[in-house]
């Protein structure tokens, strides 16, 4: 077995399912073994930044690893944002970079793609990833491959695997996964009373699950222990779309004064505030109506249990949740609560369109056709995909990056194999929008509503005054066909729902749905969300 092949059989045993990826003169010989071996399946795609968050989307989706392969320089440089993007929100991605071989580094020449030295990329993916290696010592590869995927998985956070291109067919041996570090009895079980303890002497216990909760792969113990302790869940803005496929009491997703207030008014008044999984971020928490005193709440997060003023460390929340099952015993009184209500209904006229009515007319396809996993962009479609019916969703809520929805979508359908349904503003669509122009190779058929406001709406809403927000009209439907999909340009409720029935019975080709949204018409949270932050910014 050859070095490469070593490296791809790890992959695969460690939960990645696919390859996203663009060569260059650097890669050419990785990439043909991973061509050649067939261990992986290879999809390139037209720009670095869609390949990052698309292989992005297949590890939060699927629970295992997502792996971008990149060129050495201008490859791994182009697509540092989208990693960037997964470290900040925790995605399990392996970024394999081809890389100089031996004779050329030392040859004295300054190299093509280099940037500063032939070690910046390496030092550059040091702040962005959680362990890197490169694997230029054939004996010591299959340790440093176990570590690099080993603590990809432990912390999901990505990782840099760089290749030199001298080293791709060197004899290696098979890689042996790292055994799981031990957690400590007696802390686990202390750290369990200390939270039950807490949880039975607060007059009202909420719980908050948060991104860590699907990256670990706990949504049904979540939703389990969560029945079994008789608590409320809400979920973090992040954390939008988790539990969806779970009997969970989920009440709704906390978004403070932009969110539902009986949501709001549930965390904030809440005595014994349970943060599972969750970042405690600026877009989960700064908008909070009254400030939580976090010192009061218990937070399991990043392998740490903060509680008051102590911690306990080396507490995977896999087997937190699992101790914690384990401490409360099963019962069959059902526990269940008042969910959050989701718009329906779309009056099919000749009305202008509205962030909510692409929610309602969704909701209405959803409730005849079934669910549809859903890729958000970040702009106001983000905000809308809340009043969306509970569906798997995976966006950038904290990273905020935009560029992520298309790319994401089409990683979601290669990863799962299911149709996604793709929410993306024009300005965004403009920045990899044109990923869809690669479905057709792959039989990918993702529908995508286009938030068309010709404009960065999201930033006129906190500088109006400013003309730089404005966009043109781009003929985005007319563009559909010669990228080998469907393009319909839709400006009244009543060709949105045509648009949408059409979408739907449309197998086989990405169907585009650009919506045409009047300039300043915002969602009702978008609109919450910045009167909130308004207000909380104006000095009392
Ligand atoms: C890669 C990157 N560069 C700039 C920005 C900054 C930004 C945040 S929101 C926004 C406007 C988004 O316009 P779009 O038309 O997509 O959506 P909408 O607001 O609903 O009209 C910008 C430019 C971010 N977040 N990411
Ligand atoms: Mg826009």
């Amino acid at each position: 077995m050859n070095l490469t092949e070593s490296l791809l059989h790890a992959l695969k045993a460690h939960g990645a399912r696919q390859i996203f990826g663009i060569p260059g003169d650097f890669a050419l010989p990785y990439f043909r073994i991973i061509e050649k071996s067939a261990i992986l399946p290879l999809y390139t795609l037209s720009h670095e930044p869609g390949v990052g968050f698309a292989a992005d989307a297949c590890g939060r989706i699927s629970g295992g690893l997502g792996v971008a392969a990149v060129t050495y320089g201008a490859g791994a440089f182009n697509m540092v944002n989208a990693v960037a993007s997964a470290y900040a929100e925790k995605s399990p991605l392996v970024v394999l970079s081809g890389g100089p071989g031996k004779g050329e580094s030392q040859s004295g020449l300054l190299l093509h793609h280099q940037a500063k030295t032939l070690d910046s990329q390496f030092q550059i993916y040091k702040e962005i990833t959680c362990d890197q290696v490169r694997l230029d010592d054939a004996e010591r590869a299959p340790a440093d491959i176990a570590r690099a995927l080993a603590n990809c998985l432990r912390h999901s956070q990505p990782v840099y695997i760089e290749i030199p291109r001298d080293m791709v067919a060197e004899p290696c041996l098979p890689v042996t996964a790292q055994a799981a570090l031990a957690v400590d009895p007696d802390a686990l079980d202390a750290c369990v009373t200390d939270i039950l303890q807490r949880l039975a002497q607060a007059s009202a216990p909420v719980l908050m699950a948060g991104v860590e909760v699907r990256r670990f792969g706990l949504e049904a113990k979540v939703a389990e222990l969560s029945s079994r302790l008789a608590l409320p869940v809400v979920t973090s803005f992040m954390g939008v779309g988790l539990l969806a496929q779970t009997e969970a009491p989920l009440v709704g997703t906390y978004l403070g004064v932009a969110g539902l207030p009986e949501v709001t008014q549930l965390v904030e008044n809440s005595d014994g505030l349970f943060l599972l999984g969750v970042i405690v971020s600026d877009t989960n928490f700064a908008v909070s109506e009254k400030k939580i005193d976090l010192r009061k709440t218990i937070r399991a997060l990043a392998g740490q249990v903060t509680m008051g003023y102590h911690t306990y460390s080396h507490i995977p929340l896999a087997a937190l949740v699992d101790h914690l099952l384990l401490r409360v015993p099963a019962t069959d009184k059902k526990f269940s609560v008042k969910h959050q209500s989701y718009p329906h209904g779309l009056v099919a006229d000749a009305a202008s369109i509205t962030p909510t009515d692409i929610a309602t007319a969704v909701n209405d396809l959803m409730a005849r056709h079934g669910k549809l996993p859903i890729a958000s962009d970040m702009g106001d479609c983000l905000f809308t995909a809340l009043d969306i019916e509970h569906t798997a969703l995976i966006a950038p809520g904290y990273y905020a990056t935009m560029g992520f929805g298309v790319p994401a979508g089409l990683g979601l359908q290669a990863a799962t194999g299911e149709r996604p349904l793709i929410l993306v503003g024009d300005g965004a669509f403009q920045m990899t929008g044109w990923e869809l122009g690669n479905c057709r190779r792959y039989g990918w058929d993702p529908i995508v509503l286009l938030f068309n406001n010709a404009s960065w709406e999201m930033l006129r809403t906190f500088q109006p005054e400013s003309g730089f927000n404005d966009l043109d009209h781009w003929g985005f439907a007319e563009m559909a066909a010669g990228m080998g999909g469907d393009g319909v340009r839709v400006n009244t409720r009543a060709e949105l729902k045509a648009a949408l029935d059409k979408a739907i019975a449309t197998r086989g080709r990405f169907q585009l749905i650009d919506i045409t949204i009047p300039r300043g018409v915002l969602s009702e949270t978008l609109s919450r969300f910045v009167a909130g932050v308004k207000r909380l910014s104006t000095p009392q």
